[in-house]
């Protein structure tokens, strides 16, 4: 069965998708980007501030959920542009500083909102949550 997560503490959907969906044993969260649960898009930050605000992102849903960032078993990044990879991995592993999930890293052509990076992650869930 299919279940939606739904937080306040982070940014309502931009579009068409949930901020999450799970099926009792694993999550998926939606692609998190730089925006605060309030609406603020932190666009015309630095990469290292709008890594930050998506993980913090990625956090609130998984904690609806009932799980956190130890249960983490992919990541995807999308960055607007690669030549950002070393300032977003610094904020990054700040997050995961022991045992990081698995991960993808890639450049794509455009993101929403015109921010630099999205996140998103699959991550183990307990049944009975
Ligand atoms: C921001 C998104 N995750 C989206 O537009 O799909």
């Amino acid at each position: 069965m299919k279940r939606i997560i739904e937080t306040d503490d982070a940014p309502a959907a931009v579009g068409a998708y949930s901020q999450a969906t799970s099926n009792g044993s694993l999550l998926f969260t939606a692609g998190q980007i730089p925006m605060t649960a309030n609406g603020d898009l932190l666009d015309d930050e630095s990469i290292e501030n709008q890594t930050d605000q998506a993980l913090y992102n990625l956090d609130a849903v998984l904690d609806e959920a009932g799980a956190s960032a130890e249960d983490i078993l992919k990541v995807t990044v999308f960055l607007e542009d690669i030549d950002d990879f070393e300032a977003m991995n610094e904020a990054y592993a700040d997050y995961f500083d022991d045992e990081p999930p698995a991960r993808s890293a890639v450049e794509v052509a455009a993101l929403p909102k015109g921010v630099g990076v999205e996140i998103e992650a699959v991550a183990s869930v307990d049944q009975t949550e």
